[in-house]
Parts: C-alpha cells; sequence; structure tokens
C-alpha cells in the first residue's frame, strides 16, 4: 500500500483527523511521506489522498470506469435514507447513468439559453438587495442560489429571504455535512449497528438520524408534490421537473426524476454562494483588478442598461478572474470521495477494491510547477492578448485551466458545470456594473482564512457596496 501516517491499531488515525483544512494537512502529509498517493486507516476503512495532477489525471480520468464509485455512508445512505440520490448513489447502479443523462440534458447550454430570464431576474433582486443591506451580503447571496435554482429546478417562486424553503434547504444540506463528517459515526465503520433498535441505549445515531431523515425527504417531496399539483391545477410553468414529467410514468421513472431535480439544490446552493463570497472579498482586496473587469463590462454593455447573459461570453477577461477565484479558492477542496470498483494497481502500490479515493484539488490547483506563485492572485495566468480586440482566456504554457479540476473527475463530473459558469459570470458582472466594492480594512491587514466543510470559501471581512449610477 502507499506510505501514510499508520495511528492506532483498531482506530487508524481516526484521532488525528483534521478538523480544520484538511487538504492542507493531506498536501504537507503527501510532503512528508512521499510517494504519489498517501494511504491512511480510520478504523477499517482506507483512503487514499491523490495529490498530484498526474495521479489523478490517470486514475479519475483516465481509468473513469472503476474509480467513478462513491465510497458507502451507511449513516448517510442508510440511516437517513439518501442512497438513492445522485450524489450517492453507487458508480455501477443503472440509475447512475440515467441520473447522469437527465441532468446533462437538463443543465445544457441550451437549458442555460431558456433559463436565462429567470437568472436575469434574480440577479437585479440581487443587486438591489445588495444596494440596499449591504451588510446582508450572504443572506442576500444565499437568497439568490436558492430562488434561481427553485425555480429552475420546480418553476417555486422564493419570495424573501425567511422563505421557509430557504431555512429548510440550508438545513438540509448542513445535515449532510454531518451525516457525513469522517470519523463521526461509528455505523460507518461497524455497518452491523444500524440493527440496532432505536430505543437501544446507545443509538443515539439512530434517533438523530430519524429525525435527519424526516426533514431530508420534505425537501426532496414537498417540491416535488407541489409541480405535480401545479400540473394538475393548470398553473405550472416551465422547469426542470414539469419538462420530465409525463402521465402514465411508472413510479420508477417518476422517482428518477424527483431526484435528479433535488440534486439541483443540493449541488448549487452551496457552491455558487461559495465562489460568489470569495469573488466579493477578493475584488475588495485587489482594486486594480475589479477596475480592469469593470471597464470592460462598460466597454461591452455602456451605462444605459445592465448585463445581461448574452453579454458574459464577450467578457474574456472577467472569465479569467472567475477562473481565478476559484483556482485560489476551490470552492470543493476534496471534490467529492469517489471510490475504486476493483482492484487496481499504480505506480507500483496496490490499489484494493473499495478503497476511498480523495482528489486533493486544493493541492493541484497551488502546486507552483503548475501555478507559478500559486499564493498570488492573478487573473493574468488565464489570458492571452493585451487590447479588448484580441484579449481571449487561455492557460498560458504550463497553467491548465483550472476547470479540469474544480468541477471535479470522470463520471462523477459535476453536471451543472455549464449552468454554473455563465450564472457565476452573470452575478459578477452585475455586481462589478452596479458597485465599486471596497473594504475599511487596509488590504495588508487582511488575512485571508478560509471555512472548512465539503465547500468552503474565503470568511467574510467587512466589505462596503458603493453605487456608481444611483440613477439606474
Ligand atoms: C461553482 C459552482 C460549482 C462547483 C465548483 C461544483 C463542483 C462540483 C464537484 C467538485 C462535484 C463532485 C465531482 C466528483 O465527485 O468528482 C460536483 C458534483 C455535482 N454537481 Fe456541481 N459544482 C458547481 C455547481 C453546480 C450546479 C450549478 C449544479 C446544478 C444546477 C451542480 C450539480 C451537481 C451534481 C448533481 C453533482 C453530482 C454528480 C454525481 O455524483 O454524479 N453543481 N460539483
Amino acid at each position: 500500500l502507499p506510505p501514510g501516517p499508520l495511528g492506532r491499531p483498531i482506530s487508524g488515525i481516526q484521532s488525528q483527523l483534521p478538523k480544520s483544512e484538511p487538504w492542507k494537512t493531506y498536501a504537507a502529509w503527501g510532503v512528508r511521506y512521499g510517494g504519489p498517493m498517501l494511504s491512511f486507516r480510520v478504523y477499517n476503512r482506507r483512503t487514499f489522498v491523490l495529490n498530484t495532477h498526474t495521479a489523478v489525471h490517470n486514475l479519475l480520468e483516465r481509468r473513469a470506469a472503476i474509480y467513478s464509485g462513491r465510497p458507502v455512508s451507511w449513516m448517510l445512505n442508510t440511516i437517513c435514507g439518501r442512497a438513492n440520490t445522485v450524489f450517492n448513489i453507487s458508480g455501477v447502479h443503472p440509475r447512475h447513468k440515467i441520473y447522469r443523462r437527465l441532468l446533462q440534458g437538463g443543465l445544457s447550454a441550451q437549458a442555460v439559453k431558456d433559463y436565462s430570464p429567470i437568472l436575469e431576474d434574480e440577479v437585479d433582486v440581487l443587486v438591489r438587495g445588495l444596494s440596499e443591506t449591504p451588510a446582508q451580503l450572504e443572506q442576500h447571496l444565499r437568497r439568490n442560489a436558492t430562488a434561481v435554482i427553485m425555480k429552475v429546478a420546480f418553476g417555486y417562486s422564493v419570495l424573501g429571504s425567511d422563505d421557509p424553503f430557504i431555512s429548510i434547504a440550508d438545513q438540509s444540506s448542513k445535515i449532510s455535512g454531518w451525516a457525513l463528517a469522517p470519523g463521526r459515526w461509528l455505523v460507518d465503520y461497524l455497518p452491523i449497528l444500524r440493527f440496532i433498535p432505536a430505543w437501544f441505549p446507545f443509538a443515539h445515531f439512530k434517533r438523530r438520524g430519524a429525525q435527519w431523515r424526516e426533514i431530508l425527504d420534505s425537501v426532496s417531496d414537498v417540491p416535488h408534490s407541489w409541480v405535480k399539483a401545479q400540473i394538475a391545477a393548470g398553473t405550472n410553468i416551465l422547469s426542470f421537473t414539469s419538462r420530465l414529467l409525463r402521465p402514465g410514468m411508472t413510479e420508477e421513472e417518476e422517482d428518477i426524476v424527483k431526484w435528479c431535480a433535488g440534486a439541483l439544490y443540493a449541488g448549487a446552493a452551496d457552491t455558487t454562494v461559495s465562489a460568489m463570497i470569495s469573488f466579493i472579498m477578493l475584488m475588495a482586496l485587489h482594486p486594480s483588478v475589479q477596475d480592469r473587469a469593470r471597464d470592460e463590462i462598460d466597454s461591452i454593455v455602456g451605462l444605459g442598461r445592465v448585463p445581461r447573459i448574452a453579454d458574459v461570453g464577450r467578457l474574456p477577461y472577467l472569465l479569467a478572474v472567475s477562473k481565478e477565484v476559484m483556482r485560489y479558492a476551490p470552492v470543493a477542496n476534496l471534490a467529492l470521495p469517489h471510490q475504486v470498483t476493483q482492484d487496481d494497481s499504480y505506480a507500483g502500490y496496490r490499489i484494493p477494491a473499495g478503497t476511498t479515493i480523495v482528489p486533493n484539488v486544493w493541492a493541484v490547483l497551488h502546486d507552483p510547477e503548475l501555478y507559478p506563485e500559486p499564493f498570488t492572485f492573478d487573473p493574468e495566468r488565464f489570458v492571452h492578448g493585451s487590447g479588448s480586440s484580441d484579449l481571449r482566456v487561455s492557460a498560458r504554457a504550463g497553467q491548465p485551466d483550472p476547470n479540469a479540476y474544480i468541477f471535479g473527475f470522470g463520471r462523477r463530473k459535476c453536471p451543472g458545470i455549464q449552468f454554473a459558469e455563465p450564472a457565476l459570470l452573470l452575478s459578477m458582472a452585475c455586481i462589478l456594473h452596479a458597485f465599486v466594492i471596497t473594504t475599511p480594512e487596509s488590504s495588508k491587514a487582511v488575512a485571508v482564512e478560509f471555512t472548512t466543510g465539503i465547500t468552503s470559501h474565503i470568511k467574510s471581512f467587512e466589505t462596503r457596496f458603493a453605487r456608481r449610477h444611483p440613477e439606474v
């Protein structure tokens, strides 16, 4: 097996699992132990961390057929009833392919065009909110992400920031994070414990799981039933769900539509909010980048109107900024864990079937061989040309497009990428068109820190939004 910390005889490295920013610890362990992969054990489960772009590419992309499983979380999948979600379903389950096909069709470039009025209406609400109560930045961004995805997935209009769906959806992503926390639930390592009755003195996890299951079920079932009622009443609007539901569908077919639509919220909400928070913090810290991006937007859009989806393809510098935001502050530093479904070997090491494979996206995106001075925020990495007519985004020799890592790998790669990129660019363009973002802190005094979780972003510090055209 590849090298790594050994830990204790029974629990392995359970007590050494890093509590904050594990990607940094895994990268440091990778250097300490050497080799193309880092290996460790928690109880009876073995994890390999891939810290280099070559290992990530050779295993997760080139051997995607056997590296696209997901490790089973007994707590989340079985106790909380989430085995059939798009995220958790096994890579060899026949539904996996059907899910991917429906999601790729429903989130294609054409679908983005169809949904552009939703994106445009909601970004206007976001800009208005930031102008009125800028201190509530995170609430405005979360409301925006939820409103967009609830309308796209179900045709459901979210009202204010206190819409009940926002808090229940927010709660559900927190629950998934808690249920997935490595080393926290003994049942993940001793699956036989799942048969213990809930009243048993040590079966706290079963009672907790039952409460969580109820909340998680309502997140998937309530909006689905709501669309069906709208269709029956003839009041539905076009959405991912209403496009796919047909009279006479089997229960199985309808269930597939329900889980795919549910995955849209889970996939889009925290990721877009994280990307936008990091963007705003970095713009406050880098006024010259902000000015250059704004000049580009003004030159294409002018001052008499606001940016629309049709404009975002003509903003190469802003695209470079967006790529650099997500390289510097990756949204999902460890992507999501994969599982290898057959015995394999790589670089002289044995990789047993069932091993959890964790791609260290953060380590790859901060590898100085790929991205020189990786801790410097510099959109120029992805820009070619100088004048506005010949400016285009492409990786310079040796600086690969970070999208190859940011959105995951192989047959699990994010199906929302074609939706996420233009949606983010639209929000970024509208915010820079409307405001100058500053911070009262001196840029040098701000220590950039990151949150820890499945998704991560720069920890917010005080920012100000000065309106550029109060009349618009
Ligand atoms: C900044 C935006 C986003 C980022 C950085 C991002 C990143 C990721 C990553 C890293 C994965 C895991 C890939 C893997 O396991 O290798 C993933 C999966 C997924 N994403 Fe995204 N995502 C984003 C936006 C979206 C959006 C907007 C949607 C839907 C509208 C979406 C839907 C999904 C779904 C359904 C999966 C599960 C795929 C599977 O397990 O087969 N994502 N995303």
